[in-house]
């Protein structure tokens, strides 16, 4: 797991770690290292850093201070370095005299060419979006053309100014970055939503905040060795059932395709075992000859989770299924209609209530419906929370970056999504294989956490043939997890 920390805690802990260092250590590390990244980018696109032209965007706080001191250093190789001020007056002092004594230069506007911008304009200050003036400048900024005549490459101090370090919410304009050296601690800002996308690769430089960081993270990032550690695999004393049976109670008449999808969805699971109950019958059958199909839920016979909800309609026999999932003794991953069967129930007392852990897994506008507060806004992580603790529920809040709250506080950014799986049907698919890794004895987090990794890995892959389709995602999920190592068969020894 990758943790990353709100603004408030990164404080906290630089506060108590500077008090022990002289001033300035921590400014001069950051910059020597968003120096040394940067020659190699330009190393990278042009054989050597010598020369090349490199502009940087000063704002007035620190994060101006480290741009200025990394562009001494860099002028200092040869490097030509000029800097556009944002603020003149309230330009980091020092910062200023090291790149001047360095040869560096201040400019009033971007000059042309440029092989490198680095965006120091705004880092975990900034708050509410980046300004007219500074909008008018990245976009002149990034406008420009290298040597090469090629754009030039951007990278990000800290974070892309403009997006919110703790939400990554962006108001209005914020820097795109190809690169994004950030010091110290993740951002949570730097993983979520828009903000992930505005950062580009983002390289982590240890300037040995680490032991100094209290807090617990406000956010986790899955590893590949976090899925693959956790993934159910079959030993040589399993059977069918002791790998975990899965019931999907998935699709109606009107939407047969739903139980399709998520039925597929769970036989790329762990599971030893599908059973399918719905209306949808007679085409799971003829599609999945290893399903074992009924009607009813009541009819199915055991499972070790339930996977409820999607193309299930919102009719009387809808409701009758989904209150026989809700009053069974295993865990449930709940989907799409029944979301909305959910939210239109008391949905506090009706989950509060159930005998075994619950997992749901909405849009936004289902989120909304649930929550009866409106959709989940900037702060996602603090959305999916909330719903989490008030419902006693695992949120998986579904999104270019999903994320997974639990009732008790912590939360997963999911770092594979693509949106190539915004699509209809790939939600049916995650529901199912998430049933049946919670059928596999996965906890309820972990089953999420992993059933969005994988997912987001199969769509990444299916991408690469062409636009994707729900089917495409089913095909691409064995491939996928044996590809990457998740999938495997424990050996006798
Ligand atoms: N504190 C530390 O120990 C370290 C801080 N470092 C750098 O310092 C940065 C934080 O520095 P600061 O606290 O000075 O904050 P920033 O440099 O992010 O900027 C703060 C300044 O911008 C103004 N501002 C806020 N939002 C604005 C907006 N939308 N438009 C225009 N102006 C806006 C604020 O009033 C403030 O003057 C980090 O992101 C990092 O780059 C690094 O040098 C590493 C060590």
């Amino acid at each position: 797991m990758r943790p990353a920390w709100r603004v408030a805690s990164i404080r906290a802990a630089e506060e108590a770690y500077m008090a022990t260092l002289p001033a300035g250590t921590l400014m001069q590390r950051a910059a020597t290292a968003l120096a040394r990244r940067c020659a190699e980018l330009l190393a990278d696109r042009y054989g050597g850093a010598y020369g090349r032209r490199v502009l940087l965007l000063v704002g007035a706080g620190n994060n101006g201070g480290d741009a200025l001191f990394a562009g001494a250093a860099l002028a200092r190789r040869g490097v030509q370095v000029a800097a556009v001020l944002l603020n003149p007056e309230r330009t980091h002092a020092a910062g200023l005299s090291a790149l001047t004594a360095a040869g560096g230069r201040t400019l009033a506007a971007p000059p042309d060419p440029v092989d490198l911008v680095v965006d120091g304009i705004l880092g975990i200050g900034g708050r509410g979006g980046l300004r007219a003036d500074a909008v008018d400048l990245v976009a002149r900024a990034t406008g420009t053309r290298g040597a090469d005549g090629a754009r030039p490459t951007v990278v990000a101090v800290d974070l892309p100014s403009g997006i919110d370090p703790d939400t990554g919410a962006v108001s209005g304009e914020a820097v795109r970055a190809d690169v994004t050296v950030t010091f110290g601690a993740l951002k949570a800002g730097l993983l979520i939503g828009a903000g992930a996308v505005h950062s580009g690769l983002v390289e982590l430089v240890d300037i040995g905040l680490g032991p100094w960081l209290r807090d617990d993270p406000a956010v986790e990032v899955p590893e590949l060795d976090d899925v693959a550690g956790w993934w159910p695999r079959p030993g040589p004393g399993d059977d069918k059932y002791t790998r975990g049976v899965v019931g999907i109670a998935t699709g109606s008449a009107v939407y047969p395709g739903a139980a399709l999808l998520s039925t597929g969805g769970a036989l790329a699971g762990p599971a030893g075992m599908v059973r399918y109950a719905g209306a949808a019958l007679e085409s799971v059958r003829d599609h999945y000859p290893t399903v074992i199909p009924t009607g009813r839920v009541a009819d199915a016979g055991r499972v070790q989770a339930w996977t409820c909800g999607c193309g299930l309609g919102t009719d009387e026999r809808a409701k009758a299924e989904l209150r026989a999932v809700l009053a069974a003794p295993v865990p449930a991953c709940l989907d799409a209609d029944g979301l909305t069967l959910l939210a239109e129930d008391s949905v506090v007392d009706t989950l509060r209530g159930r005998p075994a852990p619950t997992v749901l897994t909405p849009h936004d506008r289902e989120f909304a419906r649930l929550s009866g507060g409106g959709e989940p806004g900037d702060d996602r992580v603090a959305a999916t929370l909330g719903l989490a603790a008030r419902t006693g529920a695992v949120v998986l809040l579904k999104g270019d970056r999903t994320i997974v709250g639990t009732p008790d506080g912590r939360a997963y950014v999911n770092p594979t999504g693509t949106p190539a799986l915004a699509t209809a049907g790939t939600g049916d698919v995650l529901a199912g294989l998430l049933g049946a890794l919670l059928a596999g004895g996965l906890p309820p987090e972990r089953a999420a956490v992993a059933a969005a990794y994988v997912h987001g890995l199969a769509g990444r892959y299916a991408a690469e043939s062409g636009p994707v389709t729900a089917a495409d995602v089913i095909a691409a999920l064995r491939p996928v997890l044996a590809r990457a190592g998740i999938w495997g068969v424990r050996s006798a020894t």
